[in-house]
């Protein structure tokens, strides 16, 4: 039958057999088409799929809000999306869906209740110092190997990368990974660039197989995991260490009963369950590679692009480092040593800065759900149809693809001003929430996603970041290197990981210097 999107507006269909994800799969940069596409039709535009199928991409806020909050479980994530996350995490969280996922949702809340955030933020403070430490061990060799003097040029991403590995570890399951001490740890093995070889620029081949796996039926979906691809080989190998590692957190919390560790508050609250709603032994043990995952190198990637944005923006680093030393000389003055919530709180150039790196680096680009009936999607702001027509709704059927572009609505011009595409933290300080559509948890912006399925660890990023920003621009300037060091481009892996043609891997490299 006739779809739908027909009418709607949007690019030519480059390839039958893959339509338009030649575009997004294969661009160079995160953006390159998502925003070229968000200014040439606005903020809604149609996509094609494989073999001609219609998609619809949305970043109007109006429509995120529709899709992502308003209508419960209407919109469910893509069974082929489902079954990505189900071979590298498991049946945990992110996975579940509906019922599941509402009933996982309510006994996991708890663990990550305001109070129970707020108690780790000392122990962030520890590994951002820990870090500070590991840095100016990594600046002295440097500068002895090559006399730099505007500091040594280091990849923050596998410092990022391992401190919050270690704080994961130790917030999340009451457990020492070493990962700043050591820089290989039982971890890492198998997790090291996983992201980066099974998911950037997959074969035609894997694109179009994917695209049949909606209309699968789930047992025999599950098989797929053991075909022998690059890929799934890989996520086998995560997963198999992931079951056992999961055993030896859950066995050793036990044993001690008492802990203050994400996991143990969860088994806490599953213990008083009802036992038809409870979560069963191998959900528990998926919950840990979940968290695992979606808490660790999700935070670091984002401090890696903030880092970046300080580095570019000498003048706004500078700012931040003033106002940081203005709120130290009141700790001392009140005889602590260490920021409080508040202090961090009171940090205004601090947290804009971090909102607007986080606006322009949304290390989680995209994501696709699926219109679970018929439905028709309200717009803040109307577009222009092929046949003229001003629409402010679009009418989608059952089945219907919706991919999210987060990148898109961070850089709405109807959203963010003229000026969308430019670093301007003094956006957020000057910001008039009311005029906005509500939609993301944080600022407003779409980097946590929104709703019930809406980052459930988003608090505890935030303050994760903030403790590290403070702790490290107080004790170090950091500085973008000259252009034939490389440059740091956006590419468009599951996680939008910074990487220069001229490095193997993620880079992010900066001249590090101690300040006085
Ligand atoms: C800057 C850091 C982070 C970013 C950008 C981020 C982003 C996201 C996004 C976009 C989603 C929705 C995914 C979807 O709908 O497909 C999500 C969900 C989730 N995140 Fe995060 N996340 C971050 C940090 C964390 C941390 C630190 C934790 C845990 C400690 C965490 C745990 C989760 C969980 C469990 C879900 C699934 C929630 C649900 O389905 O109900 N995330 N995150």
């Amino acid at each position: 039958r006739k779809s739908m999107l027909d009418d709607i507006r949007g690019p030519e269909n480059p390839s039958f057999w893959i339509g338009n994800e030649k575009d997004i799969r294969y661009q160079g940069e995160v953006g390159d088409v998502d925003f070229k596409w968000m200014r040439e039709y606005g903020s809604v535009w149609r996509v094609k799929g494989c073999m001609g199928e219609n998609s619809l991409m949305i970043a109007d806020p109006k429509a995120l809000q529709y899709v992502l909050q308003t209508s419960g479980y209407r919109f469910p994530k893509r069974p082929d999306a489902r079954e990505v996350t189900r071979m590298i995490l498991g049946r945990g969280i992110v996975w579940s869906d509906g019922h599941g996922h509402q009933r996982q949702r309510r006994i996991m809340s708890p663990a990550f209740s305001a109070a129970q955030l707020k108690s780790f933020l000392p122990l962030f403070q520890r590994y951002g110092l820990k870090l500070v430490e590991k840095l100016r061990g990594e600046i002295v060799s440097g500068a002895e190997a090559n006399k730099r003097t505007v500091g040594s040029l280091i990849n923050l991403v596998p410092w990022f990368s391992r401190t919050t590995l270690d704080i994961i570890g130790e917030a999340g399951f009451n457990y020492e990974f070493g990962g700043l001490d050591d820089t290989e740890t039982e971890l890492s093995k198998v997790y090291n660039n996983l992201f980066i070889d099974s998911t950037l620029y997959p074969s035609k081949l894997d694109i179009v197989f994917k695209s049949f796996w909606r209309y699968i039926p789930e047992t025999p979906l599950h098989l797929v995991r053991y075909l022998p691809s690059r890929e799934y080989r890989r996520f086998r190998q995560y997963t198999d260490f992931m079951a056992d590692f999961a055993r030896r957190i859950v066995e050793k919390n036990e044993a001690q009963g008492d802990a203050k560790d994400i996991i143990s508050v969860l088994m806490r609250a599953n213990a008083s369950e009802n036992p038809r709603s409870k979560l069963s032994e191998y959900e528990v043990f998926d919950q840990i590679s979940t968290l695992l995952l979606a808490g660790h190198d999700t935070t670091a990637t984002s401090l890696d692009w903030l880092f970046w944005e300080l580095g570019k923006h000498p003048e706004w680093q500078t700012r931040i480092r003033e106002e940081i030393a203005a709120v130290r000389a009141q700790v001392t003055a009140r005889g602590d040593t260490n920021f409080s919530m508040g202090d961090l709180e009171g940090m205004p150039s601090m947290q804009a800065a971090l909102k607007e790196a986080m606006r322009l680096h949304p290390i989680v680009w995209q994501i696709v759900r699926i219109a679970a009936q018929d439905d028709v999607i309200p717009l803040a702001f109307p577009i222009t149809t092929r046949s003229g027509k001003v629409i402010n709704a679009v009418p989608v059927r059952k089945g219907q693809s919706i991919t999210v572009s987060i990148c898109s609505y961070n850089r709405l011009p109807e959203v963010w001003g003229a000026d969308a595409d430019k670093w301007n933290p003094e956006r957020f300080l000057n910001i008039d929430k009311s005029k906005q559509t509500s939609v993301g948890v944080y600022a407003n912006l779409m980097n946590f996603s929104a709703g019930i399925r809406g980052c459930i660890g988003w608090k505890f990023s935030v303050i994760e970041m903030q403790a590290i920003v403070a702790t490290l621009l107080e004790n170090f300037e950091f500085t973008l290197p000259t252009a034939d060091k490389g440059e740091v481009i956006r590419k468009p892996t599951g996680l939008m990981v910074p990487m220069s043609d001229m490095y193997p891997g993620a880079w992010m490299g900066l001249h590090v210097k101690s300040v006085a």
